[in-house]
């Protein structure tokens, strides 16, 4: 099963070798403006999935908002370790 971290070096990869067909390439290419609108409308999905529907809808979610973090993440340059030494 995928990992937080697993998903991060993945991400990092494509952001190396952009291969065609990559969401996340567009999504990095849009621009943090972009990305950061995307941070807080899957935090809304996931407010809204908390207090209305399933787990299963809450757990798909809270995948896409941590997806979302974590391209913003590689748009900035952050690594996990600059986020970790904070936790
Ligand atoms: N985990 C994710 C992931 N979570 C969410 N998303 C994107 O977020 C979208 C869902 O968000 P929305 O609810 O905003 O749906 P939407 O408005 O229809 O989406 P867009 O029009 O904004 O694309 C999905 O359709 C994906 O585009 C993801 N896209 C990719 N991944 C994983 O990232 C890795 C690299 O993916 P690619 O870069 O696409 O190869 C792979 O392991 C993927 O499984």
């Amino acid at each position: 099963m995928k990992t937080f971290d697993g998903l991060f070096a993945e991400l990092a990869e494509r952001a190396a070798t952009r291969p065609e067909g990559s969401g996340t390439v567009a999504a990095l290419d849009a621009g943090v403006h972009a990305q950061g609108k995307k941070v807080l409308e899957e935090a809304g999905e996931v407010w809204i999935a908390a207090e209305y529907q399933s787990d299963e809808q809450l757990a798909e979610e809270i995948s896409q908002l941590l997806y979302r973090l974590q391209v913003l993440m590689i748009g900035r340059g952050l690594t996990l370790d600059d986020v970790y030494r904070y936790l």
